[in-house]
């Protein structure tokens, strides 16, 4: 046990360890986010997660699929490098390139802890969903700003005995995100509604008739498989996180529409993909701008760790070199 792995530099062991995997990717910033302050400037990286049917991102220069190692195990593929109008982007296909991995299984920690490692600031989540409101028809883009998490068979800390912490999901998005998504989506004439709840469902079957009329009594717009804890874990890892939600069936509640199919969903998702893609070229050149620190989710362990320095366990808190380094790092 080593009480003093929150105090750097007391414990040449632990400290050998964080050093090793904090160093891991081409754009990290880890060194200098250990100690900035909130009026500090940083430079972002744009981490873009592809949903069903996005597995590649267009006009990136110098790519390069690379193979992030992370202390959580294997995320869903390599991750895409390169630059877009000069701002680092990164790519990661959700559920793997060719779609081998369903929701359940994927390795939600080990991809939040690679984007992390490759020195992602800024998340934007593409995602296949359906709709549950009559004026969110296929085609629509929900920029959401709320989630109901039904999922139960997923791990959704990178937390636990050893190190427990409690971050705020009170508002789980990133504003600053959506303003920019809002702006520039309506600019290119997407059809997109601001705000939405996402129900985020276990899967991988679709919902009962009688689950999707419950989630619309709820008041949710839009339901998937895959939001969370992919938005939980973000928020753990001090990442801004967004999610552009692409409505592609009436799920199974609406009266006049077949009830949702994988071939539909595809078939729909064809079209989405076209405005997703023009709508990530806008928005990266803007989100790439040096920028303040954004406190709501670059600052959410200051106040979330409760476990006693003598009660940390040092194995957990070497895995969470990336994700907290900021905080067990600092000195
Ligand atoms: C292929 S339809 C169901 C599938 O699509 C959504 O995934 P993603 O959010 O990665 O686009 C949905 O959540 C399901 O996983
Ligand atoms: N109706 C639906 N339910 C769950 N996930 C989805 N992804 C796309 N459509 C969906």
């Amino acid at each position: 046990m080593c009480p003093s792995l929150f105090l750097a530099g007391t414990c040449a062991a632990c400290r050998l360890v964080v050093q090793k995997r904090t160093v891991a990717g081409p754009f990290n910033q880890g060194a200098e986010r250990t100690h900035m302050s909130s009026e500090q400037e940083i430079q972002p990286v744009i981490g873009v997660i592809g949903g069903s049917g996005l597995y590649d991102i267009d006009g990136l220069e110098n790519k390069e699929w690379r193979r992030v190692e992370t202390p959580w195990g294997e995320p869903s593929d390599e991750l895409l490098f390169g630059t877009f109008e000069g701002v680092k982007c990164v790519f990661l296909p959700r559920h793997g390139r060719g779609h081998p991995i369903p929701p359940s299984e994927l390795n939600f920690r080990a991809n939040i802890d690679a984007l992390k490692r490759a020195g992602v600031t800024d998340i934007l989540s593409l995602s296949a969903v359906g709709s549950l409101k009559e004026e969110l028809p296929p085609g629509h883009f929900v920029l959401v700003d709320q989630f109901i998490d039904r999922s139960f068979a997923r791990i959704k800390t990178f937390f636990g005995t050893g190190c427990v912490a409690h971050v705020s999901m009170a508002d789980p998005v990133s504003h600053r995100i959506l303003d920019v998504v809002e702006r520039e989506g309506r600019k290119l004439g997407i059809s997109l509604i601001r705000g939405g709840t996402y129900l985020v469902m276990e899967g991988p079957q679709f919902s009962t008739r009688a689950e999707s009329h419950l989630y619309r009594s709820w008041g949710c717009s839009v339901v998937g498989m895959t939001n969370m804890p992919e938005a939980k874990l973000a928020r753990e890892a001090e990442m801004n996180y967004a999610t552009v939600a692409m409505v592609t069936d009436f799920d199974c509640w609406h009266p006049d529409h077949d009830s949702v199919t994988v071939e539909a969903v595809v078939k729909v998702m064809k079209g989405n993909a076209e405005n997703a893609r023009r709508l990530v070229k806008a928005i990266i050149p803007v989100l790439g701008q040096k920028r303040p620190v954004d406190p709501s989710a670059e600052r959410a362990l200051d106040f979330a760790l409760i476990t006693a320095p003598e009660k940390r366990d040092p194995a957990l808190m070497a895995k969470l070199d990336a994700v907290a380094g900021r905080i067990l790092n600092a000195g």
